[in-house]
């Protein structure tokens, strides 16, 4: 039997939220191994073995602020950070030939096309969610937003912890993306973003968006299809953020040898897309 080593891989800001649950994704999976951790420049962390700043015994891995460094010794990089550290990311990852898994939201346009333009030489996984339910609910949403016409409106709501700092959150706006794909038009076109004061009554096709910030709530969301007399209403509830840390370590394993592209959750699940 023919035994395949472990894949590198670096994950990029370690000590947060995701970078931690990534860690630990990456320790329980045998088919890869942590040879980098990195975070921002002036981080506490610098310098020292993660598993020590992790405030458990040494693992051998110095956290470190130089990407390329640790790139360079790795075949993927799994990257739940913000915007601009993610972008600059991207050039790195790509020149080191490493695959890509980007978890980050909240890009804006010019970025998203930042990105697109760095997956002309690179593997890129990007979704702004990892899990199978929230991925398999947007091929729900897509059918369900196809089925019915506009005399049912389209809100969706979401709800996470109070340190969350874009909204509406990615997977928001991947649902919203889906239920656009199904009504025949595009997100840009039917957005409705924010309500607030005199501002009328809803425009007939739009998609609305509504976020709610508390606690420390791992994500939850609902598509509502609001019709004369029912509602139909797809809701996703997370409760643990490992599930995003396992899909993106997925996403690492499926994403090697791969031509270079962007690819989504739906690729790495093989989902269908309509
Ligand atoms: N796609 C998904 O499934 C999914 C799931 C959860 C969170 N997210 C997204 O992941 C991102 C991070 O979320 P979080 O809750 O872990 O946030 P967080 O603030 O806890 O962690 C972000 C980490 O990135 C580090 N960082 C910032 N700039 C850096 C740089 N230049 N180099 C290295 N590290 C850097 C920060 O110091 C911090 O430790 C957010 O955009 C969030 O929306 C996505
Ligand atoms: O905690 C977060 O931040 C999350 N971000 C993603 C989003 O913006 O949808 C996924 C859920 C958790």
């Amino acid at each position: 039997m023919t035994q395949t080593a472990p894949i590198p891989v670096t994950v990029v800001g370690a000590s947060g939220r995701m970078g931690r649950m990534l860690i630990e994704a990456v320790r329980e999976n045998p088919a890869v191994v942590l040879t980098g951790a990195t975070e921002r420049p002036g981080h506490p962390w610098i310098g020292r073995d993660l598993g020590e700043a992790l405030g458990g015994a040494p693992m051998g891995v110095t956290v470190e602020d130089d990407p390329l460094e640790a790139f360079a010794r790795s075949r993927a990089v799994l990257d739940f950070t913000a915007p601009a550290a993610t972008l600059a990311h991207a050039a790195l990852a790509a020149q080191a030939r490493c695959v890509h898994v980007i978890g980050t939201t909240g890009f804006g346009d010019e970025d998203l096309a930042r990105l697109s333009a760095a997956a002309r030489h690179a593997v890129i996984v990007r979704a702004g969610n990892m899990s199978l339910g929230v991925n398999l609910l947007t091929m729900l949403t897509r059918k369900v937003a196809k089925a019915l016409d506009e005399s049912f409106d389209i809100e969706i709501l979401e709800m996470h912890h109070n340190r969350k700092v874009d909204a509406p959150s990615g997977t928001a706006l991947m649902l919203g993306e889906a239920a656009a794909e199904g009504r025949g038009t595009t997100l840009a076109e039917a957005a409705e973003r924010a309500r607030d004061g005199m501002c009328g009554p809803r425009k007939p096709g739009a998609i609305g968006f509504a976020s709610l910030r508390g606690g420390d709530v791992v994500g939850e969301h609902e598509v509502i299809f609001a019709g004369a007399g029912e509602r139909i209403v797809l809701r996703h509830v997370a409760t643990d953020r490992m599930l995003f840390a396992r899909g993106a370590v997925r996403a690492a394993i499926w994403g090697q040898d791969r031509k270079p592209g962007e690819y989504d959750m739906l690729d790495v699940l093989g989902l269908e897309r309509d």
